[in-house]
């Protein structure tokens, strides 16, 4: 019987991908554990293994050496697959794919969850007015502000989307221009220098690679507007989270919405303490309709990779720093 490990946090509750999982004869390991495994613990639970699911696990080189005698893929529950030593997947022939589109509206819908609740002071008032407060705090309009795009893939084309929908100018940065996206949304694509300078907004879209991790830094921080919020719902590691912390102590930018971040749980309260800041727990693609395609998507590589059937969605290029 092939043996299927199934780590992310809400792939149980998919029923048609268990459905799918259970009739192609599979027997499902799931993660008791409610949170992303480490490296030590994979090691473990990998032998012996026909397929690996995994969300933002430690899926390391020793992971997949544990696994490869007889692990036939590793499919990523979304999208972001830094998580995974692609290489070392490579080297060992084990295809690694992703899931493409599915969780693509959940996330852009967190990015605007984020800019709003930042502009707007919602969770701070929310709590005052929970204690017995009253505290109305004055806010701002994303109408008419600038809203800059870093990385115009599938989630910052479905953020310009909604962005435009509330009288945003969205100005954006990518090495691929989307003639789409200009045509149908008026988007202005610009240098990152630019964009830092011209921004009200500014939403990380872009995966961790060498060439944007730590981009957000001291340096372009500096470029920014000191009343510019930025919103990020891609990778912790696109942050230097130190510089962060002190360019909104200091009042070098005015706040930030954070969804992910370099060590999850963070190593320190430092910035997710700031009265600046609003943050959650990567949750971006955490909606039961993108954890329904996701695991759908997963299950279906599974079964596909047990039957000698070739991926779907693979990814050859890895993304690890
Ligand atoms: N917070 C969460 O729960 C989630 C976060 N993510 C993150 O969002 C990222 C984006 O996802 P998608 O839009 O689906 O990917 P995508 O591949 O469709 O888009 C990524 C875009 O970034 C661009 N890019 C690459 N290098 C760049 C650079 N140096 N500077 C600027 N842009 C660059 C690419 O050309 C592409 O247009 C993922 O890599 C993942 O890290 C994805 C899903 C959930
Ligand atoms: O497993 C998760 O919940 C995170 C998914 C994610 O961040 C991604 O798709 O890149």
């Amino acid at each position: 019987m092939p043996k299927v490990v199934a780590l992310p946090r809400s792939f149980s509750r998919s029923e048609e991908a268990k459905e799918l999982l259970l009739k192609a004869g599979f027997e499902v390991i799931w993660n008791t554990e409610g949170r992303p495994l480490k490296e030590a613990e994979l090691i473990e639970v990998i032998k012996g293994a026909d397929a690996l699911i995994t969300g933002i696990d430690e899926v390391t080189a020793k992971v997949l050496e544990a696994g490869a005698p007889t692990l036939k893929v590793v499919a990523k529950y979304g999208v972001g697959y830094d998580n995974i030593d692609v290489e070392a997947a490579n080297r060992l022939g084990i295809p690694v794919t992703i899931t493409p589109g599915a969780p693509t509206r959940s996330v852009a819908e967190l990015a605007l969850t984020l800019m709003l609740s930042v502009a707007r002071h919602i969770p701070q008032m929310n709590a005052g007015v929970r204690e017995g407060g009253w505290g109305r705090t004055t806010g701002s309009e994303l109408g008419d502000k600038v809203l800059g795009v870093v990385g115009l893939g599938a989630i910052g084309a479905e953020v310009v989307k909604r962005a435009v929908a509330f009288d945003m100018k969205v100005i954006a940065y990518d090495a691929f221009v989307r003639q789409d996206m200009i045509d149908k949304y008026g988007v202005e694509y610009v240098t990152l220098p630019e964009l830092y300078a011209q921004s009200d907004f500014i939403t990380l879209h872009a995966p961790a690679i060498p060439e944007t991790v730590g981009m957000i830094n001291k340096e372009s921080l500096a470029q920014m507007k000191k009343t510019a919020i930025l919103i990020n719902t891609a990778r912790g590691d696109l942050v230097v989270e130190q510089d962060l912390y002190e360019a909104l102590s200091s009042g070098q930018i005015a706040g930030a919405g954070l969804d992910t971040f370099v060590q999850e749980p963070p190593a320190t309260l430092d910035i997710v303490g700031l009265p600046n800041v609003v943050t959650s727990p990567h949750v971006g693609s955490n909606t039961v309709e993108a954890g329904y395609r996701m695991a759908k998507m997963a299950a279906e590589e599974a079964i596909r990779a047990v039957n000698g059937e070739a991926p779907k969605f693979p990814v050859k290029v890895p993304v690890n720093k």
